[in-house]
């Protein structure tokens, strides 16, 4: 198996395909192309070229992306043509299990013996895409989102079948491109959507129930916990705020919703056993010595500040 990517294909060239294309192309790697024909493979070629020269002049990309861009990025005729000589071929067609058999299949035929192969999905189980090629041990979801030349975070799915060495060599390849994965099992939703939906299935709850207007909801969520998101996940906003604060929480929530939002086990079982968070250095995943509390504190104070003249900066959201 290839245990270092340099040469990449992506099959797919749309929303999703073409900016994973220009990610991997501005990282520095070797990235050939393929969509449904030449013509719309041309076509997003010169699409994805004009939006680079954009997000450049816009300054969202460093000076001279754009041509680093063109320097790496080039165009397949055919599927067979963009995979037949790369060590990772990330899939992006239509979010269809037919579509993706279908090119999966092809992929598969047409690639080297050692590649790695990746698909976008977001919804499909890795292990209901893996029948569709030959090695599945070497078949895996590489999930990025959206808008992909932006958004940092990468789910990985393995199928039941994939050779878990294939993680580190993905890894490293997203890496380069400043991404970061994550190690997700193959269940619907994955970790992202799952606690997308929940969010706002819940703010929809809310506000159904009266209790605050959509308008009033998404300000709360953007200025409170929100904030905090980029820097934080939940595991570690719990530690801070105090593990026995939380446990009360629940304790609120669970006379007042019941079951569905009692004191998960993992609250219980650290409150328990003396485990409160930062405060007394014992967390739900790990221990803080009170020089590591301090840096926290110092670098969550500086993120926040940071966070607040980003916002002042951009000003409201245009619509
Ligand atoms: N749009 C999102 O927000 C988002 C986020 C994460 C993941 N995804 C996933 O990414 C994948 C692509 O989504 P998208 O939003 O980029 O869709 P899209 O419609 O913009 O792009 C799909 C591309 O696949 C091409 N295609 C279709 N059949 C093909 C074939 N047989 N051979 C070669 N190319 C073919 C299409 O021509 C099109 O360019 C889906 O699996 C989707 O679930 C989408």
């Amino acid at each position: 198996m290839v245990t270092s990517i340099s040469t990449v294909a992506v099959i797919g060239a749309g929303y999703m395909g073409g900016g994973i294309a220009q990610s991997l192309a501005l990282a520095g790697l070797p990235v050939t192309i393929a969509d449904v024909s030449a013509e719309a493979t041309e076509a997003a070629y010169a699409r994805l070229l004009a939006e680079a020269q954009e997000f450049e002049d816009a300054g969202l990309y460093d000076a001279g992306a754009t041509e680093t861009i063109r320097a790496n990025l080039r165009t397949a005729g055919s599927i067979e043509d963009a995979v037949a000589d790369v060590d990772f071929v990330e899939e992006v067609v239509f979010e269809s299990v037919e579509v993706k058999h279908d090119v999966l299949g092809r992929i598969s035929a047409a690639a080297r013996e050692d590649a790695i192969i990746g698909s976008n999905t977001s919804t499909i189980p890795a292990r209901v895409l893996a029948t569709a090629v030959k090695r599945p041990e070497r078949f895996l979801t590489v999930h990025f989102s959206n808008p992909a030349p932006f958004i940092p975070g990468v789910e990985l799915v393995l199928g039941e079948r994939t050779d878990e060495s294939v993680v580190p060599v993905v890894k490293e390849l997203l890496a380069r491109a400043d991404r970061e994965a994550a190690i997700v099992a193959d269940v619907p939703g994955f970790v992202l959507n799952r606690l997308q939906y929940v969010l706002l299935k819940e703010a929809m709850s809310i506000a159904e129930e009266g209790i605050a207007s959509p308008e009033d909801i998404d300000t709360v969520v953007r200025t409170t916990f929100g904030f905090r998101l980029g820097f934080f996940g939940p595991f570690a906003i719990a530690d801070q705020a105090g593990l026995d604060v939380y446990a009360g929480g629940f304790r609120t929530f669970e006379d007042a919703f019941g079951e569905r939002l009692s004191t998960p086990a993992l609250i219980q079982e650290a409150v328990d056993g003396d485990r409160r968070g930062v405060k007394n250095g014992k967390g739900l995943t790990k221990d803080y010595t009170p020089e590591q509390v301090k840096a926290l504190v110092a670098h969550r104070n500086k993120a926040y500040s940071e966070m607040g003249r980003l916002v002042r900066s951009l000003g409201p959201s245009p619509a």
